[in-house]
């Protein structure tokens, strides 16, 4: 069960993210507007950080472009990316050649995956993991705080053939809920923003190690 903590921006976050657990950690670059929106140089330095400390780095974009993303990835010295917003296939297929690890995010929106006819499409492109999280009601992506259906979750993952990370307003105690969906053979682990952070909206080391507990209990109880 892989833990992925979204939207560190400061060094102090890093040594706070390996301590409550955290395998995978979310930077963004080329969210317009993103509350933790970095600037291309201060990803690299933060992405190195991440590293050192033994987790993974993760380039979040809501760039489309390849170039553009192969681009500030090799700056940043990042491996993994995660293309979260509605690009295409190819987008994907030219990041894997570049020889990037690709996680898609695949979205929810009243019951119903958005992508479900790219699937396929997505995955001939070599996408290596999908990520499953829901759109806010305005139409918003990314960090909604809002919470999939288990029952929609399973269909999904029904449908796809590569290993999936869950997201979407998770809690420590939402582990139960779903117990069906960390059972899956194809669930891969979690990805949180809002329930990672204190009433500060800071990174809440307590309320990630419970994170890490909780949802590994539950992965390996089945
Ligand atoms: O976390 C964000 O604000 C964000 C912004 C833009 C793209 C991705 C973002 N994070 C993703 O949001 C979900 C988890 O959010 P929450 O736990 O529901 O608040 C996850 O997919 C993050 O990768």
């Amino acid at each position: 069960m892989r833990l992925k903590i979204c939207g560190a921006t400061r060094t102090a976050d890093i040594a706070l993210l390996a301590d409550g657990g955290a395998d995978l950690v979310g930077l963004w670059c080329g969210v317009p507007g993103g509350h933790a929106d970095l600037p291309a140089d201060r990803l690299g330095s933060l992405a190195g950080a991440v590293s050192a400390s033994g987790m993974t780095p993760v380039l979040v974009t809501f760039l489309s472009s390849s170039a553009a993303v192969v681009d500030l990835a090799a700056a940043a010295g990042v491996e993994w990316v995660q293309l979260h917003g509605y690009q295409q296939p190819g987008t994907a297929r030219a990041l894997k050649a570049a020889g990037l690890t690709v996680v898609k995010v695949l979205h929810v929106r009243d019951g119903r995956c958005l992508e479900t006819p790219l699937i396929g499409a997505y995955e001939r492109a070599g996408v290596d993991l999908f990520l499953l999280d829901a759109v806010g009601t305005d139409g918003a992506l990314g960090s909604t705080g809002q919470s999939l259906d288990p029952a929609v979750v399973l269909e999904v993952a029904e449908a796809v053939t590569r290993p999936f990370l869950l997201a979407g307003g998770l809690r420590a105690d939402s582990a139960g809920e779903f117990r069906a969906v960390s059972g899956h053979p194809r669930f891969a682990g979690i990805d949180v923003d809002s329930g990672s952070r204190g009433t500060d909206g800071r990174f809440d080391r307590d309320r990630i190690a419970l994170l890490r507990r909780e949802w590994t209990d539950r992965a390996v109880a089945g």
